[in-house]
């Protein structure tokens, strides 16, 4: 289970390769080890391989995450980041933006688990970075595997109506000499 949830998942199973990018601004060095440690834990007992991107900061996430989208092949993404409020409103704009370019993203259809930690406190951020403790990248890392899971479940080519095409063989419409073959 990853944090307060009493709700614990089963991890999906991969009948082919599936690969993750932790996408993580290790803002603070301690608890972005942990949040990796957490996540990258979660994906290789799922058997999925992963592979580690930094950015500055958390607002640079989303951003990233939309990059290696387009040029690259991953099957989803785990957020990672830490958020700690200081004495002005930049949190709030770190925080809002941040998860908002991803939940846009995930409306695209990413598969995108959000784990970046938003606290007022260090002692708040290293509890939920802990995978023993609240395990919130753990949880993030499910999310994103579910919803491969899911796109993979919804994605499989759909029988019923409409006439099936055949590899072997070319239909034109209208065409009463029968299908010509490939
Ligand atoms: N204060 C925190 C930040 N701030 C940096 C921004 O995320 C961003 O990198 C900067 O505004 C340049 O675009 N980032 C965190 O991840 N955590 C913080 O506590
Ligand atoms: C979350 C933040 O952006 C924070 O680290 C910035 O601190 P401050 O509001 O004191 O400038």
């Amino acid at each position: 289970m990853a944090g307060h949830s009493d709700n614990d998942m089963a991890l999906p199973r991969f009948d082919k390769p599936t690969k993750v990018a932790i996408v993580i601004a290790p803002y603070y060095t301690a608890i972005a080890q942990a949040q990796i440690a957490a996540a990258a834990a979660v994906l290789e007992l799922a058997g999925v391989s992963h592979e580690v991107i930094e950015v500055p900061g958390s607002l640079e996430i989303p951003t990233a995450i939309g990059i290696a989208h387009r040029l690259s092949n991953f099957d989803g993404f785990v957020a990672l980041g830490c958020v700690i409020r200081g004495a002005t409103s930049h949190y709030d704009v770190v925080v809002n933006e941040s998860s908002r370019a991803l939940t846009l993203l995930g409306l695209q259809g990413i598969c995108i688990g959000n784990g970046i930690i938003t606290v007022e406190t260090r002692e708040q951020a290293e509890e939920r970075a802990d995978a023993a403790r609240l395990n919130t990248a753990g949880g993030a890392a499910q999310a994103a595997l579910h919803l491969i899971a899911l796109t993979r479940r919804f994605g499989q080519p759909k029988g019923g109506i409409g006439f099936k095409t055949r590899p072997d063989v070319i239909e034109v419409a209208g065409d009463n000499e029968g299908p010509a073959s490939a």
